[in-house]
């Protein structure tokens, strides 16, 4: 293991994803390949960006390094422990990931925002603290704290999954498009929320997003994925944003063509 490897918060090596397929015939396991030989390693208060074109694997990925799914080859390792080896209750503490579509299994904001503090022992006083302080962080007004999840629009659900992740301090934080279902003030704002979050708690962020000017504002860092392999890792400085923009059309075009 080298130098660099050891202060990687999360390093993926050779990692690939096979959907898992029975072929009837035989009985044998068969599989598509969603990821292929995905290698790269993240420092902690990395601002990652994902950018693909739709069914590149992005949010495969995420699921992935959040042990939602297990590689079917390579290692994935969290802090340097290969993450499988992380007691499950253990990694959803470091780990936290907001998928697009997210949950409030029936509880009201208010209630929801509190669960995974509650679960966690902390004192009334505590999850005061914190849901009042990222309620106003993101700009949730306490109207919603009553409010169920049909009594919300889309982009309010996801600014309160949102809430609901940073509250429990992830050290690692995964959002899977969380701009998606938001207006453009309320995009940019929540971008600047999370750059804070990763400068002053060193919070490492791996976002998928397909809105390219909020990725290069947002990253410090880009992974480019193509048909599930990793096409680019490259440093923000290093990154052509026009080439990019161009490669993402074109393959945004082909796909419309074929389908
Ligand atoms: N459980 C599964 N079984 C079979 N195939 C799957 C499964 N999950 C994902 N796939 C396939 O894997 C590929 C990658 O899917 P994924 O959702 O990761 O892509 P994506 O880049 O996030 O796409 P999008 O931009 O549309 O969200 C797609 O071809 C998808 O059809």
């Amino acid at each position: 293991m080298n130098n660099a490897a050891t202060r990687a918060t999360l390093r993926l090596e050779q990692v690939n994803l096979l959907t898992k397929l029975k072929s009837q015939a035989s009985g044998n396991q068969q599989g598509c390949p969603i990821l292929q030989d995905i290698s790269f390693e993240v420092l902690q208060g990395d601002r990652i960006a994902i950018v693909g074109a739709v069914g590149a694997g992005k949010t495969s990925l995420l699921r992935l390094i959040n042990r939602l799914i297990e590689p079917t080859s390579g290692k994935i390792y969290i802090e340097n422990q290969e993450y499988r080896q992380i007691p499950i209750i253990q990694l959803r503490q470091i780990v936290t990931l907001v998928l697009q579509e997210s949950k409030l299994l029936g509880m009201t904001v208010g209630q929801a925002l509190a669960y995974p503090l509650i679960l966690r022992g902390l004192s009334k006083q505590v999850i005061e603290e914190r849901v009042n302080y990222w309620t106003e962080q993101l700009h949730i007004p306490n109207e919603w704290l009553g409010r169920t999840e049909v009594q919300l629009s889309a982009g309010q659900r996801q600014l309160v999954a949102i809430a609901r992740s940073l509250l429990i301090q992830p050290k690692i934080l995964l959002l899977d498009e969380p701009t998606s279902a938001l207006d453009a003030g309320a995009a940019s704002h929540l971008i600047q929320v999370l750059i804070q979050l990763s400068q002053t708690h060193q919070t490492t962020i791996l976002m998928v997003n397909q809105q390219l000017d909020l990725a290069q504002m947002f990253c410090t860092r880009l992974l480019h994925l193509q048909q599930g392999h990793l096409s680019t890792n490259q440093r923000v400085s290093e990154i052509n944003w026009d080439e990019l923009r161009k490669t993402l059309i074109q393959a945004q075009s082909q796909d419309d063509f074929e389908f």
